[in-house]
């Protein structure tokens, strides 16, 4: 086959590289021309992802993958073109921001030819693919949905870091606007991917027909969304716990003790480029999840919340100096999209503290790079808000923050016998 992967970003790449891996030609597009002449070195564009390096350097100097900046290089005649370019979400309105996606739909219809299957992998609102990709195609194209190139939703659930394993551990959700198209989906992807045998689950692990696309893009919101309203869940239990002078990790350890129960963990904040945000996305097309919405704006303050509660007992923050541990979203990842760094920041600063940042992953120029002030682990400091489950922070006592006077462990991260003594508020647990 030949394929065509729109986008070579961090999940685009790999998945161009996985289908030249399974024996395809592949030629990959992205506008960002450092990128595609990087690619073309057999180099990675970006670190971390496991494996990435070492299939470019087999992959591209025996030509079985290409990049390329030109549409018109690699979209004519392919029997399959993937797109996951991006999607954002407006912060203030919560609506979609399909620019990039539009951009690439208009370019890929302009070459497209009779023949193709197009599959778009991007994370998107119920109704994307048919009532707004399907109609961009065909004017764009004049060619005819169905009859002249078929068209389909399969959304991306692996990890970044770990793709080629998770390609290989989730089914393939797939969805068309045509039986025709379900079935050209499913040979596409059964042809690309291979999959690890999974007695886990109810059906062999493999490509997983949902019929339309509708079901395929509720399938990636439905299961995200699940994520944030499930954390709002522990959150507002949490807050009763607290309240009442209850540990809620004991009730969580309870209740998942049977199998019916999953509690997530509370947290001072829900990161990282799903989470937070494929909520929101569906939102925009089911505007009644009163559910959703109440968690996202739950999960969404806690922040705020557990640094008021850190003014409740200090009193005022004004000149103290404050350090929030973590700038990453989540421990280990070195990321910081929608980290709870950046609203727990804003709410010390709000409140006249003397704001600076640690994390053990970022350097001092990583960490002025995106707008903090570095700290290191020995200088003098009032407040301490843990705000992400680094590994490191398990053994962090009030000895390595001279002058502690309360930590907020927004994580359950840190280990207890090493603050006796020392205030230390716990997310979900009594003052
Ligand atoms: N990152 C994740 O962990 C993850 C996980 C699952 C699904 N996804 C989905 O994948 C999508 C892409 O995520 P990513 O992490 O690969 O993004 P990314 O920012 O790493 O890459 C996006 C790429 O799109 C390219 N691009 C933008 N406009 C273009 C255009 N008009 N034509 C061609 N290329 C264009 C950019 O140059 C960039 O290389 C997300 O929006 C999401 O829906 C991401
Ligand atoms: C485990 C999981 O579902 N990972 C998904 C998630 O990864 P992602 O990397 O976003 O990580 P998580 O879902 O584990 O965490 C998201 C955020 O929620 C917080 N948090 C998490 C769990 C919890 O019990 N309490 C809590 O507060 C984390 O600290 C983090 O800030 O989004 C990706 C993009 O769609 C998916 O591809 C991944 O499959």
């Amino acid at each position: 086959m030949r394929i065509a992967v729109v986008a070579l970003g961090k999940i685009g790449l790999p998945l161009a590289v996985q289908f030249a891996d399974s024996g395809h030609e592949v030629i990959g597009v992205d506008v960002n021309q450092a990128a595609v002449n990087t690619i073309n070195e057999g180099l990675e564009p970006f670190p971390g992802e496991a494996h990435l390096q070492e299939k470019l350097s087999e992959l591209i100097p025996a030509g079985r993958l290409r990049a390329t900046s030109d549409y018109a290089d690699a979209i004519p005649g392919a029997d399959a073109v993937v797109l996951v370019a991006p999607v954002f979400v407006n912060d203030e309105t919560w609506e979609p921001d399909f620019r990039y996606m539009d951009a690439a739909t208009r370019s890929l219809a302009e070459h497209l030819t009779p023949g193709t299957l197009v599959s778009y992998e991007t994370t998107l609102p119920v109704g994307t693919t048919r009532n707004r990709w399907k109609p961009m195609l065909e004017e764009g194209s004049g060619l005819v949905e169905g009859k002249d190139f078929h068209l389909a939703y399969s959304p991306e659930r692996v990890l970044t870091g770990r793709v080629f394993a998770d390609l290989r551990k989730y089914p393939k959700l797939i969805g068309a606007l045509s039986d025709e198209g379900n079935r050209l989906a499913r040979a596409f992807y059964e042809a690309v991917l291979q999959f690890d045998e999974r007695p886990d689950l109810p059906r062999p692990n493999g490509v997983w027909d949902l019929g339309t696309t509708e079901a395929s893009e509720m399938a990636k919101l439905a299961e995200t969304t699940y994520r944030d309203v499930n954390i709002g869940l522990a959150n507002q239990f949490g807050l009763f716990a607290a309240a009442n002078g209850i540990d809620v990790y004991k009730v969580i350890e309870a209740c998942n003790s049977q199998p019916y129960s999953h509690i997530h963990r509370p947290g001072i904040a829900v990161g990282g480029h799903c989470i937070p945000v494929y909520p929101r996305l569906y939102l925009s097309t089911d505007p009644d999840a009163d559910i959703v919405r109440v968690a996202r704006q739950l999960n969404a303050s806690m922040p705020e919340r557990l640094v008021a509660q850190a003014e409740g007992i200090l009193g005022d923050l004004t000149g103290l100096k404050a350090v929030v541990l973590g700038a990453a979203y989540r421990g280990g990842v070195k990321e910081t999209a929608f980290s709870g760094v950046f609203p727990t920041v804003q709410a010390l600063t709000q409140r006249g503290a003397d704001v600076v940042v640690h994390d053990p992953i970022y350097t001092d120029d990583e960490l002025r790079a995106l707008g903090f002030e570095p700290y290191a682990l020995g200088g003098d400091v009032d407040v301490a808000v843990l705000q992400t489950d680094h590994a490191e922070y398990r053994d962090l006592g009030p000895e390595r923050l001279p002058g502690v006077k309360l930590l907020v462990d927004g994580r359950n991260a840190t280990d207890p016998a090493r603050w006796v003594g020392t205030p230390r508020i716990v997310v979900g647990t009594a003052a």
